[in-house]
């Protein structure tokens, strides 16, 4: 029944032919080589709303309308819920807890987590940012040290990801989880790579079925959910002995707020639990990756990172004129050049690229872009019954010519200077990204995290120069769970970003 009304509602809207009557577009779109190749192609064919089949020929629509996208996410509150299929491989992934979570439930989660991504507490956070960075920038000077021109080709990929995974341990747990130093707390050992080494294809059919992903999955959440008991036993009982006080950990913060709320809207012991695993799996890789499109970016724009460098260093010397010895909040937020190429390369590859919402109610969805129909007219808003997927093209938004202009596919932080430039629509929780998503589900760790990577990023930059390789390895974005890059010679490799890395004599 859903699938005819939907079919009944959206036969008008137009899309391209369905090359399956058994799976519609699922395979093309899952097999497509590079992440966004499909979005480009419709979006120049059928603008900002089109329809695509799914298995067993039901509609779908597919949107990357800024105005749909904002009464979706943020003026409809919960009545575009993440589907079941989702749903399912996020429990399995991270338990039951925020990402799992719906409705009341998501709010009253949410609400106890808060505070932990307050702007005072990420200032506490910066040191602890600078302490894994510094301690990268010394693994990559030793390294280069050894080669007679301190230049080498890096597989900058396992280093952002281990030095991700060091400061969500330090700043999430408060455990050091040595990735950096080769000294990798074997619980962790468990988790490191998951989404990258696997491509996790699970639907309620495969649910039970022993697929290489499920069974790593499985495994590797009960040891992470080991860990998470252990942990949270600790910070409990140091804070009925008054003794967590002055922890600054995210799990210690949440720890306190949940001692401190009603006892009814309290998170429960699994829910708790869970916070652990999600932040592995949102806080680490997550930002990892994004890191790597940073350094292709600005390895392929040398003018630009010697701007950025420029005012690093110019930055520098005033902190030191006044006595300080680093970087405060503020002096980062100050950073124009750097900030700007933050937010490309957010915008350029945003590695969350695509979501699914189902609509549940019938319901109208606007647009800012009228879309064609089949018998040529042209529409401002769709209705779509209850149960109609909608699937969100964030990589699709974040390139919309409508808002970012013809060169709305190039590098081009200058963009970010010229805010009157850029078309208006505000969606998204910062900079009109999709990146994060946005309204009640978005990313609660976006500043968090928007911070760690410039923490990490000035660093590296005011040490090193980054180049393309000799060989101008051909880099794809591949869909391994998130975005992550491949070089197409080498596609057995797994995921890898080479870098020519030099140190600054
Ligand atoms: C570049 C880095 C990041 C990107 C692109 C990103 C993106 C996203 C996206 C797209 C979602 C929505 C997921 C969904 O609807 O299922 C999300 C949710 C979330 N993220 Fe992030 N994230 C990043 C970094 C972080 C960091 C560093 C943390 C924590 C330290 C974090 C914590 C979370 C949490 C807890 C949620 C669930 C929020 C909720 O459901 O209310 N993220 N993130």
């Amino acid at each position: 029944i859903r699938r005819y009304r939907a079919g009944r509602y959206l036969r008008k809207i137009r899309g391209p032919p369905s090359p399956s009557r058994l799976m519609g577009h699922t395979e093309l779109r899952r097999g497509q080589f590079e992440v966004g190749a499909l979005d480009k192609q419709y979006m120049q064919e059928y603008g900002t709303a089109w329809r695509l089949k799914t298995c067993l020929s039901e509609d779908v629509l597919e949107l990357c309308d800024p105005k749909a996208l904002q009464y979706i996410y943020q003026k409809s509150g919960y009545n575009f819920a993440k589907p079941a299929t989702s749903r399912q491989l996020i429990r399995e992934v991270t338990g039951s807890g925020i990402l799992y979570a719906m409705g009341q439930d998501h709010a009253r989660i949410r609400k106890i987590m808060n505070p932990a991504f307050a702007s005072t507490q990420i200032r506490s956070f910066v040191p602890l940012f600078r302490n894994s960075a510094q301690k990268l920038g010394q693994k990559w000077k030793d390294l280069l040290q050894t080669s007679p021109d301190a230049s080498q080709r890096i597989n900058v990929m396992p280093w952002m990801s281990r030095c991700t995974l060091d400061i969500i341990g330090e700043v999430g747990f408060d455990v050091q989880c040595g990735a950096l130093d080769d000294a990798l707390n074997p619980v962790l050992q468990a988790y490191k790579g998951m989404f990258t080494d696997t491509i996790p294809v699970p639907t309620e059919f495969v649910k039970y079925i022993p697929t290489k992903e499920h069974i790593r999955f499985r495994r590797t959440l009960n040891i992470i959910n080991n860990f998470a008991r252990e942990l949270i036993a600790q910070r409990t009982a140091a804070a009925l002995a008054g003794k967590n006080e002055n922890k600054k950990d995210i799990l210690s913060i949440l720890v306190r707020a949940n001692a401190s709320e009603d006892p009814k809207s309290r998170l429960s012991d699994e829910e708790m639990i869970s916070q652990v695993a999600t932040f592995l799996l949102a806080g680490h890789e997550t930002t990892a990756l994004t890191m790597n499109w940073m350094l292709y970016e600005i390895s392929r724009h040398p003018e630009y990172q010697a701007k950025m460098r420029d005012e690093v260093k110019a930055l520098r010397a005033r902190v030191a004129a006044r006595g300080d010895s680093d970087f405060s909040l503020s002096d980062l937020e100050s950073m124009t050049h750097v900030q700007a190429a933050m937010k490309e390369v957010l915008r350029l590859h945003p590695i969350v690229y695509a979501q699914s919402r189902e609509a549940t109610r019938d319901d109208v969805i606007p647009l800012a872009t009228p879309a064609k129909t089949t018998t040529g007219e042209l529409v401002d808003e769709i209705p779509i019954p209850k149960g109609t997927t909608c699937s969100i093209s964030i990589w699709g938004y974040n390139r919309l010519p409508q808002i970012w202009g013809a060169d709305a596919d190039e590098f081009n932080p200058g963009r970010w200077t010229e805010q009157d430039k850029l078309g208006q629509s505000y969606v998204g929780v910062t900079s009109n990204l999709m990146t994060f998503v946005a309204g009640a589900q978005s990313c609660i760790g976006w500043r968090f995290s928007m911070i760690e990577m410039q923490v990490i990023l000035v660093e590296l930059l005011e040490q090193f120069e980054f180049a393309v390789p000799e060989d101008k390895p051909e880099i794809y974005r591949f869909a391994a769970g998130l975005v992550a890059p491949f070089v197409k010679s080498d596609m057995r490799a797994g995921p890898q970003m080479p870098i020519q890395v030099s140190l600054i004599q």
